[in-house]
């Protein structure tokens, strides 16, 4: 940024996490913000588990986006250690920016939440109102004076209430600047270029996990992890064909699921590697051969080995 004599104010750098309720936008909002595919949207909610880091880079500033998951009453023990996650994140990080959809209703998973936040001392909190291209203006206004009074009634003290729209980019600039005047001073933390610093395979493993749950997500809602076990440029090809091999499991927790997910002949599997395959290729630019083995590891979810050995 610059000042009145145009001179460039210091290098800022630093953290923001999107945190609210399940499908409230935050991947796409990441998205929008980096302007590239690297947290996961889908149209259900809960598939965000990962903490994948978006890398927004700009001449006065870099901002470290944090996708957490959603916070969840605990059911199992990977409920609890999602949950753990959120809140070590909100302590870490320099901003965190609640979304509430402008064309719902704040509800008792929004108290909750913002209630939570407002137990974590030092740091930013933003309320952000997403989605507004799926509302009036008044709608939004009424989601405005809504957000003032939950921060009121929480304790809150909201540093901006900013409305914007991921889906036509309305405002999202805005969030920007408005995160960037929230960060420390300080160098860049990460090299120029680099759009996470999630390791390639948890990107693959997401992408290979949205493809594997769709369609069949109300039968096997949290039952699939992935786990790539191996990945590598093919040896012997030209520099310019080159083709990245991705070998991957497909995680189930009974014989019954494995059987919806390899579908009848395999015609599923098939299909979800046909599609993270075409979805990997976008995001690393590369052509890839992807093997995907499905696996019975039994309750996973429940046993704390598995759940390490998965990467929680
Ligand atoms: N119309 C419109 N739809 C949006 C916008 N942002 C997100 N969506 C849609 O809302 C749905 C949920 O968006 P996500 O970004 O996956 O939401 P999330 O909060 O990351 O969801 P979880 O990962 O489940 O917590 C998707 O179908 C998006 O396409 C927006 O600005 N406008």
């Amino acid at each position: 940024m610059a000042d009145a004599e145009g001179k460039p104010g210091p290098h800022r750098s630093g953290f923001a996490s999107f945190v609210g309720r399940p499908n409230a936008g935050k991947s796409t909002l990441t998205n929008a913000l980096v302007g590239t595919k690297v947290a996961i949207t889908s149209s259900k909610p809960q598939t965000t588990r990962t903490v994948i880091r978006g890398i927004v880079h700009r001449p006065d500033a870099q901002l470290v986006l944090v996708d957490t998951p959603g916070l969840h009453r605990p059911r199992t023990l990977l409920g609890e250690r999602l949950n753990d996650l959120v809140t070590t994140t909100w302590a870490e990080v320099d901003v965190v920016a609640v979304c509430f959809p402008a064309n719902e209703r704040i509800g008792p998973g929004d108290r909750f939440l913002v209630a939570e936040l407002a137990k974590v001392r030092r740091t930013t909190r933003v309320a952000v109102v997403t989605k507004t291209d799926l509302a009036t203006p008044a709608q939004i206004g009424e989601q405005l004076l809504a957000i003032q009074a939950l921060g009121v009634e929480t304790g809150t003290e909201w540093a901006e209430i900013v409305p914007v729209s991921a889906l036509s980019g309305d405002q999202v600039g805005l969030l920007a600047d408005l995160f960037v005047g929230m960060l420390p001073e300080g160098p860049p933390l990460y090299p120029d270029g680099d759009l996470t610093d999630s390791p390639e395979e948890i990107l693959v493993a997401e992408l290979v996990r949205e493809a594997a749950l769709e369609g069949v997500r109300d039968e096997l809602p949290h039952s699939i992890a992935v786990v790539v076990e191996e990945m590598g440029l093919r040896e012997g090809r030209s520099e310019d064909r080159p083709l990245l091999d991705i070998h991957a499991f497909l995680y189930v927790e009974r014989q019954s699921q494995k059987g919806i997910v390899i579908g009848h002949k395999g015609s599923r599997l098939r299909a979800v590697g046909t599609a993270a395959r075409q979805q990997i290729e976008a995001l690393l630019g590369t052509p890839v051969y992807l093997d995907l083995h499905v696996k019975v590891a039994k309750d996973w979810q429940r046993d704390p080995r598995q759940l390490r050995k998965l990467g929680f």
